[in-house]
Protein backbone atom coordinates (compact mmCIF):
# COMPACT_ATOMS: atom_id res chain seq x y z
CA UNK A 1 0.00 0.00 0.00
CA UNK A 2 1.70 3.59 -1.22
CA UNK A 3 0.73 6.75 0.61
CA UNK A 4 4.18 7.95 0.39
CA UNK A 5 5.00 11.70 -0.51
CA UNK A 6 8.08 10.97 -1.46
CA UNK A 7 11.78 12.48 -0.79
CA UNK A 8 14.34 12.40 2.03
CA UNK A 9 13.53 15.21 3.79
CA UNK A 10 10.08 13.42 5.83
CA UNK A 11 9.83 14.37 9.17
CA UNK A 12 7.84 11.79 9.93
CA UNK A 13 8.18 8.42 7.87
CA UNK A 14 5.65 5.42 8.51
CA UNK A 15 7.54 2.28 6.77
CA UNK A 16 4.95 -0.46 6.03
CA UNK A 17 3.32 0.15 9.76
CA UNK A 18 0.58 -2.33 10.41
CA UNK A 19 -1.70 -3.01 14.10
CA UNK A 20 -3.16 -6.27 15.28
CA UNK A 21 -5.91 -6.15 18.02
CA UNK A 22 -5.71 -9.53 18.92
CA UNK A 23 -7.02 -11.35 15.66
CA UNK A 24 -8.53 -8.65 14.49
CA UNK A 25 -5.51 -6.43 11.86
CA UNK A 26 -7.08 -3.02 12.39
CA UNK A 27 -4.15 -1.88 9.96
CA UNK A 28 -2.91 -2.99 7.26
CA UNK A 29 1.01 -2.49 6.56
CA UNK A 30 0.66 1.46 4.96
CA UNK A 31 3.86 3.69 3.77
CA UNK A 32 3.29 7.12 4.95
CA UNK A 33 5.44 10.74 5.41
CA UNK A 34 4.97 13.83 6.20
CA UNK A 35 7.47 16.43 5.37
CA UNK A 36 7.70 19.77 6.95
CA UNK A 37 5.64 22.67 5.42
CA UNK A 38 3.07 19.78 4.76
CA UNK A 39 -0.10 18.60 5.77
CA UNK A 40 -1.38 15.06 5.17
CA UNK A 41 -4.86 13.99 6.42
CA UNK A 42 -6.45 10.81 6.99
CA UNK A 43 -9.93 10.07 5.82
CA UNK A 44 -12.25 7.40 6.58
CA UNK A 45 -15.44 5.91 7.75
CA UNK A 46 -15.40 5.32 11.89
CA UNK A 47 -13.55 2.49 12.28
CA UNK A 48 -11.04 2.20 9.39
CA UNK A 49 -8.19 2.60 11.06
CA UNK A 50 -7.15 6.44 11.40
CA UNK A 51 -6.48 6.77 15.24
CA UNK A 52 -4.64 3.71 15.23
CA UNK A 53 -1.79 5.12 12.49
CA UNK A 54 -2.15 8.73 14.28
CA UNK A 55 -1.23 6.41 17.95
CA UNK A 56 1.79 4.83 15.99
CA UNK A 57 2.89 8.56 14.25
CA UNK A 58 2.70 9.96 17.87
CA UNK A 59 4.51 6.86 19.70
CA UNK A 60 2.04 6.05 21.71
CA UNK A 61 1.41 2.96 20.23
CA UNK A 62 3.76 0.43 18.63
CA UNK A 63 3.09 -1.00 15.47
CA UNK A 64 2.60 -4.64 14.95
CA UNK A 65 4.96 -4.90 11.84
CA UNK A 66 7.02 -1.76 10.47
CA UNK A 67 8.68 1.25 11.79
CA UNK A 68 7.68 4.70 12.90
CA UNK A 69 10.55 7.12 12.66
CA UNK A 70 10.11 10.72 13.63
CA UNK A 71 13.36 12.76 12.47
CA UNK A 72 15.30 9.36 11.69
CA UNK A 73 14.32 8.42 15.33
CA UNK A 74 11.96 5.49 16.50
CA UNK A 75 8.86 7.26 17.37
CA UNK A 76 8.37 6.87 21.19
CA UNK A 77 6.10 9.26 23.18
CA UNK A 78 8.50 8.83 26.52
CA UNK A 79 11.71 9.88 23.75
CA UNK A 80 12.70 13.71 25.25
CA UNK A 81 12.50 14.89 21.43
CA UNK A 82 9.39 13.63 20.54
CA UNK A 83 7.95 15.00 23.78
CA UNK A 84 9.60 18.08 22.69
CA UNK A 85 8.31 18.70 18.88
CA UNK A 86 5.28 16.51 18.73
CA UNK A 87 2.44 18.01 19.71
CA UNK A 88 -0.76 16.30 19.99
CA UNK A 89 -4.31 16.82 20.05
CA UNK A 90 -6.41 13.98 20.76
CA UNK A 91 -9.91 12.94 20.37
CA UNK A 92 -10.73 12.44 24.22
CA UNK A 93 -11.39 15.13 26.75
CA UNK A 94 -8.75 14.92 29.54
CA UNK A 95 -8.62 17.96 31.98
CA UNK A 96 -8.42 18.22 35.42
CA UNK A 97 -10.96 19.43 37.02
CA UNK A 98 -9.85 21.58 39.58
CA UNK A 99 -7.79 23.79 37.17
CA UNK A 100 -8.54 26.67 34.80
CA UNK A 101 -8.32 26.90 31.54
CA UNK A 102 -5.62 29.36 32.04
CA UNK A 103 -3.79 26.97 34.37
CA UNK A 104 -3.37 23.84 31.65
CA UNK A 105 -2.07 26.34 29.70
CA UNK A 106 0.27 27.36 31.95
CA UNK A 107 1.01 23.74 32.57
CA UNK A 108 2.03 22.69 29.26
CA UNK A 109 4.12 25.84 29.00
CA UNK A 110 6.11 25.41 32.09
CA UNK A 111 6.50 21.77 31.03
CA UNK A 112 8.30 23.10 27.80
CA UNK A 113 9.72 26.54 29.06
CA UNK A 114 7.74 28.48 26.80
CA UNK A 115 9.86 32.20 26.85
CA UNK A 116 7.10 34.72 27.76
CA UNK A 117 4.82 32.35 28.55
CA UNK A 118 1.68 35.00 29.24
CA UNK A 119 2.02 37.18 26.61
CA UNK A 120 1.91 33.60 24.19
CA UNK A 121 -0.90 32.09 26.53
CA UNK A 122 -3.14 35.79 26.08
CA UNK A 123 -3.02 35.17 22.37
CA UNK A 124 -3.69 31.85 21.89
CA UNK A 125 -6.86 32.34 24.65
CA UNK A 126 -8.03 35.06 21.93
CA UNK A 127 -7.68 33.37 18.84
CA UNK A 128 -9.70 30.28 20.37
CA UNK A 129 -11.95 32.55 21.58
CA UNK A 130 -11.28 31.55 25.42
CA UNK A 131 -10.52 34.88 26.86
CA UNK A 132 -13.46 34.87 28.55
CA UNK A 133 -13.44 31.41 29.84
CA UNK A 134 -9.83 31.84 31.35
CA UNK A 135 -10.86 31.75 34.65
CA UNK A 136 -13.33 28.44 34.06
CA UNK A 137 -13.14 25.08 35.47
CA UNK A 138 -13.39 22.77 32.69
CA UNK A 139 -17.04 21.18 34.15
CA UNK A 140 -18.26 24.60 32.87
CA UNK A 141 -17.16 24.75 29.56
CA UNK A 142 -19.29 23.80 26.82
CA UNK A 143 -17.85 20.75 24.28
CA UNK A 144 -16.86 23.20 21.56
CA UNK A 145 -15.09 25.04 24.20
CA UNK A 146 -13.30 22.15 25.51
CA UNK A 147 -11.82 21.16 22.26
CA UNK A 148 -10.90 24.21 21.42
CA UNK A 149 -9.01 24.01 24.77
CA UNK A 150 -7.15 20.72 23.77
CA UNK A 151 -6.11 22.83 20.58
CA UNK A 152 -5.11 25.49 22.47
CA UNK A 153 -3.20 23.16 24.86
CA UNK A 154 -0.79 22.00 21.55
CA UNK A 155 -0.66 25.38 20.38
CA UNK A 156 1.16 27.32 23.35
CA UNK A 157 3.52 24.60 23.03
CA UNK A 158 6.56 24.99 20.72
CA UNK A 159 6.33 21.89 17.82
CA UNK A 160 7.50 20.80 14.87
CA UNK A 161 4.78 18.21 13.65
CA UNK A 162 0.98 18.65 14.58
CA UNK A 163 -0.98 15.30 15.07
CA UNK A 164 -4.80 16.14 14.97
CA UNK A 165 -7.35 13.15 15.69
CA UNK A 166 -10.95 14.85 14.23
CA UNK A 167 -9.93 18.05 15.22
CA UNK A 168 -13.18 19.59 13.77
CA UNK A 169 -15.45 17.63 16.13
CA UNK A 170 -17.97 19.86 18.42
CA UNK A 171 -16.44 22.92 16.53
CA UNK A 172 -19.50 25.46 15.25
CA UNK A 173 -18.95 26.54 11.40
CA UNK A 174 -16.83 29.66 12.41
CA UNK A 175 -14.89 27.92 14.30
CA UNK A 176 -14.28 25.33 12.01
CA UNK A 177 -13.24 27.98 9.95
CA UNK A 178 -10.40 29.38 12.37
CA UNK A 179 -9.58 25.57 12.69
CA UNK A 180 -8.53 25.67 9.06
CA UNK A 181 -6.62 28.95 9.00
CA UNK A 182 -4.91 27.60 12.03
CA UNK A 183 -3.73 24.83 10.21
CA UNK A 184 -2.93 26.38 7.07
CA UNK A 185 -0.14 28.48 9.15
CA UNK A 186 1.17 26.01 11.12
CA UNK A 187 2.16 24.54 7.33
CA UNK A 188 3.28 28.34 6.85
CA UNK A 189 5.51 28.41 9.59
CA UNK A 190 7.35 25.23 8.69
CA UNK A 191 5.57 22.67 10.62
CA UNK A 192 4.13 19.12 9.66
CA UNK A 193 0.53 18.45 9.77
CA UNK A 194 -0.88 15.01 10.51
CA UNK A 195 -4.73 15.08 10.67
CA UNK A 196 -7.56 12.56 10.66
CA UNK A 197 -10.66 13.99 9.71
CA UNK A 198 -14.00 13.45 8.64
CA UNK A 199 -14.69 16.74 7.16
CA UNK A 200 -14.18 17.00 3.58
CA UNK A 201 -14.09 20.75 3.42
CA UNK A 202 -11.23 20.81 6.24
CA UNK A 203 -9.05 18.59 4.08
CA UNK A 204 -9.72 20.44 1.13
CA UNK A 205 -8.58 23.53 2.83
CA UNK A 206 -5.32 22.65 4.28
CA UNK A 207 -3.97 18.97 3.00
CA UNK A 208 -1.47 18.37 0.42
CA UNK A 209 -2.66 14.87 0.62
CA UNK A 210 -5.56 13.24 1.44
CA UNK A 211 -4.79 9.22 2.04
CA UNK A 212 -8.25 7.20 2.43
CA UNK A 213 -8.72 4.34 4.46
CA UNK A 214 -11.05 1.75 4.56
CA UNK A 215 -11.43 -1.60 6.78
CA UNK A 216 -7.60 -0.81 7.98
CA UNK A 217 -6.17 -0.59 3.89
CA UNK A 218 -4.98 2.62 2.25
CA UNK A 219 -7.90 2.69 -1.15
CA UNK A 220 -6.86 6.20 -2.48
CA UNK A 221 -3.55 8.74 -1.71
CA UNK A 222 -3.32 12.06 -3.51
CA UNK A 223 -3.98 15.65 -3.84
CA UNK A 224 -7.75 16.07 -1.86
CA UNK A 225 -10.13 17.25 -4.30
CA UNK A 226 -8.75 14.54 -6.99
CA UNK A 227 -9.06 11.40 -3.92
CA UNK A 228 -12.63 12.82 -3.03
CA UNK A 229 -13.93 12.54 -6.34
CA UNK A 230 -12.42 9.01 -6.47
CA UNK A 231 -14.48 8.18 -3.35
CA UNK A 232 -17.50 9.79 -4.94
CA UNK A 233 -17.65 12.35 -2.29
CA UNK A 234 -19.65 15.57 -2.37
CA UNK A 235 -18.61 19.00 -1.13
CA UNK A 236 -19.32 22.18 -0.76
N1 LIG B 1 -7.49 -0.92 21.75
C1 LIG B 1 -8.16 -1.61 20.82
N2 LIG B 1 -8.46 -2.89 21.01
C2 LIG B 1 -9.13 -3.61 20.08
N3 LIG B 1 -9.55 -3.10 18.89
C3 LIG B 1 -9.28 -1.81 18.67
C4 LIG B 1 -8.58 -0.99 19.61
N4 LIG B 1 -8.45 0.25 19.08
C5 LIG B 1 -9.06 0.22 17.88
N5 LIG B 1 -9.55 -1.02 17.64
C6 LIG B 1 -10.25 -1.45 16.41
O1 LIG B 1 -9.44 -1.06 15.31
C7 LIG B 1 -10.25 -0.62 14.23
C8 LIG B 1 -9.80 0.77 13.82
O2 LIG B 1 -10.11 1.69 14.88
P1 LIG B 1 -9.70 3.22 14.81
O3 LIG B 1 -10.03 3.80 16.15
O4 LIG B 1 -8.31 3.32 14.33
O5 LIG B 1 -10.70 3.77 13.70
P2 LIG B 1 -10.99 5.27 13.23
O6 LIG B 1 -10.87 5.29 11.75
O7 LIG B 1 -10.15 6.23 13.99
O8 LIG B 1 -12.51 5.45 13.64
P3 LIG B 1 -13.35 6.79 14.10
O9 LIG B 1 -13.63 7.57 12.86
O10 LIG B 1 -14.60 6.16 14.68
O11 LIG B 1 -12.53 7.50 15.14
C9 LIG B 1 -11.69 -0.67 14.72
O12 LIG B 1 -12.29 -1.87 14.25
C10 LIG B 1 -11.55 -0.70 16.22
O13 LIG B 1 -12.63 -1.42 16.79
Amino acid sequence: MRATAGGSSALLRLRKVSRTYGQRRALHPVDLEVRAGECVALYGRNGSGKSTLLRIAAGRDVPTTGDALFAGRTVNEDDPQVRARVAVVGDAISCYPDLTVREHLELVTVAHAVDDADAWIDQVLADRRLTDHARALPGSLSSGQLQSLLLAAALVRPRDLLILDEPEQRLDPAARVRLAELLVTEKQDGNAVLLATHQAELALAVADRLVALEDGHVVADGPPAAVLAELGVRHD
